[in-house]
């Protein structure tokens, strides 16, 4: 089968994030809460192709090919199933090093993609499988949504969709490498306990209330992330006093958000750190990918 698809690759914010330990694999055991969000990069598939090929825009957005979450992904496809290479265009509106999981949004993309585009026959599970062995956020941006995450993200629980509200979204000059974030979480002295805010979220998710969702919201990285990249701190400081029901980083950051209840006042949010920060105004949506 030739042919060629063009997929959106939908962003992620963490409403909670805990950090319960390090495991055998040096990977963190963590408690998450998901949420995917209108802010998507897109994903154009197409092939067979003589060989792989990557393409992104704006030019050098997403690293070198060969460290890219897309290849990476189509390298193990090909591998375990014998696909054949794929050209792929990949329009970055994610930024990267954000917290945001844009890397594992284009990643699952390209896995659901392929399936789709030569028939592989893979079911949920067994993309579930290969999406786990690109990276740790992957199999949620399989299915996106409100969803519960534990171990390091990939034993996925779906949550009912939160109430309806607007996130103000924004990020500092500089990202923060997932890497670089555990390494200073682990090399932190005296880090508490976890926050306990999952459980808090999961509660006001049930509640449907967009005041309890904002007191609930929590992340036990951000204490780190915000000594090592400055702004981060300011930002969630500025969306404060802008009058954010809650404010919270995404997963290990730079990126923040704050969350409004109307568009209004949103819109006078997003205004203010205009010019200053890259910023933009999202809302949830109940699943990771979709057709473009
Ligand atoms: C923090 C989270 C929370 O949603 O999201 P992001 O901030 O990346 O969006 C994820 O756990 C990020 O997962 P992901 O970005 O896929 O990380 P990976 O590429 O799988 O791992 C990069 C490196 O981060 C460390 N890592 C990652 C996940 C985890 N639970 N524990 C870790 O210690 C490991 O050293 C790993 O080698
Ligand atoms: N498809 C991709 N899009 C963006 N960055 C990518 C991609 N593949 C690999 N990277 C590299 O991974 C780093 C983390 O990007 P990303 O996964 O988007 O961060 P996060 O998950 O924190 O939002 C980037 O700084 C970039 O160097």
């Amino acid at each position: 089968m030739s042919g060629s698809l063009r997929m959106r690759a939908f962003a992620k914010v963490n409403y909670a994030l805990e950090v319960l330990g390090i495991r055998e694999d040096g990977y963190h055991e963590i408690r998450t809460v998901l949420q995917s969000i209108s802010l998507s990069d897109v994903v154009e598939i197409s092939g067979p192709a003589e060989s792989f090929d990557l393409s992104v825009e704006p030019e050098g957005a997403a690293g070198p090919t060969r460290e890219n979450t897309v290849f990476r992904a189509w390298r193990l496809l090909a591998e375990e199933t014998g696909a054949p290479p794929v050209r792929v265009t990949l329009r970055k509106g994610i930024p990267a090093g954000s917290g945001l999981g844009g890397g594992s949004a284009d990643a699952a993309a390209l896995l659901r993609g392929a399936n789709e585009l030569f028939g592989l026959g893979l079911g949920e599970g067994e993309l579930a499988a290969l999406a786990l062995r690109v990276g740790a956020d992957v199999p949620f941006c399989l299915s996106g949504g409100t969803a519960l995450g534990e171990g390091v993200g990939e034993r996925l629980f779906s949550l009912p969709p939160p109430p309806e509200h607007l996130l103000v979204v924004a990020m500092p000059p500089r990202g923060a490498s997932t890497v670089e974030i555990y390494r200073a979480y682990d090399g932190a002295l005296g880090v508490s306990a976890p926050g306990g805010w999952t459980e808090r979220v999961v509660r006001a998710l049930g509640s449907g209330d967009v005041g309890a969702l904002g007191e609930a919201v929590g992340n036990d990285l951000a204490p780190v992330t915000a000594r090592l990249v400055p702004g981060v701190g300011e930002l969630l400081g500025a969306l404060r006093r802008a009058g954010a029901w809650g404010v919270c980083m995404s997963g290990t950051g730079s990126a923040v958000y704050g969350l409004f209840r109307e568009e209004r006042a949103a819109r006078e949010a997003a205004r203010r750190l205009e010019g200053s920060v890259w910023v933009r105004i999202c809302r949830p949506v109940g699943y990771g990918l979709a057709s473009a």
